[in-house]
């Protein structure tokens, strides 16, 4: 159970230390974790984690993505793993590495086919989420990056309650920012004493082919007003855009360019956040 030596968020952290839940693995030591977020699916969570993790790796980070949206995890075939299998000894769960190096754990390299539907009830998924922390051969890490489950069920509250996570990434359509879906998101890792690193608004314009002029399709008054009033800072926003779009079909090295100039401000502002940019 808890120990405050192997926390990563010991630094600043204000847990009681008798009811603080988080589980620690010895065997790993892993410096910062950043979750991701979102009030809802669909917005490009798993996208941007997916991205966020190979930023950093390009900057010689050792860097891990725990993929904890059990029931829809698209972290593998984003990455092209679709078809790895985790391999596990009677202690723990090896994770699959990629080519460059960043190691990964979703439940789609335990389960003999990805089609198949986890029908499992909420405890269990729970489970699995607290089982990829606790039982993955991690080791040393400088980040792990956490796709977490869209919304603010069950699942989401046990990654917040059982891992240290440092800050976390909010990932928003503009639609969203101005209705209730993101306030309640921001306000579950308020409670739960974790610090919001800022917003992520994705699909945020298009950019027309001819003119290369920016369309936006949302009327951006209100969503400033609502970074302005929750106290957030914007992270970054991004195009709806055909790189993003084919990350899975194994086009990252094609566009990387493209991706990198999308996504190295982002990661600048979220290191900057987590104080690691003096
Ligand atoms: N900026 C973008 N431009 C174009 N397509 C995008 C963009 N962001 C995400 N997408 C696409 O939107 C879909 C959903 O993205 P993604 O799976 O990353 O979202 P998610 O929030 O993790 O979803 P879920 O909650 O279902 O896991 C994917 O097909 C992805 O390729």
């Amino acid at each position: 159970m808890s120990n405050c030596n192997s926390c990563p968020s010991s630094d600043g952290c204000s847990k009681d230390k008798q009811q603080c839940m988080v589980e620690n693995n010895p065997m790993n030591n892993i410096k910062n974790v950043i979750g991701v977020m979102s009030g809802k699916g669909g917005v490009g969570k798993s996208s941007i984690s997916v991205m966020i993790a190979k930023q950093l790796r390009e900057s010689g980070y050792k860097v891990g993505i725990l993929d904890a949206d059990i029931t829809g995890p698209s972290v593998p075939r984003l990455l092209g793993l679709k078809d790895e299998k985790a391999r596990t000894s009677e202690n723990c769960i090896f994770p699959v590495v990629t080519k460059d190096g960043i190691k990964v754990m979703s439940l789609n390299f335990l389960i003999k086919d990805e089609n198949e539907p986890v029908i499992w009830r909420g405890p269990v998924v729970s489970g699995a989420v607290k089982q990829f922390w606790t039982d993955v051969l991690w080791e040393e890490l400088d980040y792990l990056v956490i796709d977490m489950p869209p919304g603010t069920g069950d699942v989401a509250l046990t990654v917040m309650q059982s891992i240290p996570i440092n800050g976390i990434v909010m990932v928003s359509v503009p639609q969203d920012l101005v209705s209730m879906i993101v306030s309640k998101a921001i306000n579950m890792a308020n409670r739960m004493n974790i610090k919001v690193l800022g917003i992520v608004e994705n699909m945020s314009y298009i950019i027309c082919p001819d003119c290369d002029k920016k369309i936006t399709l949302f009327n951006g008054e209100s969503v400033d007003e609502f970074l302005r009033s929750s106290n957030l800072k914007l992270l970054g926003e991004l195009p709806m855009v055909s790189s993003i779009c084919n990350l899975s079909n194994n086009s990252y090295e094609n566009q990387r360019e493209d991706l990198d100039k999308l996504f190295s401000p982002i990661v600048t502002n979220i290191l900057n956040e987590l104080g690691q940019i003096k």
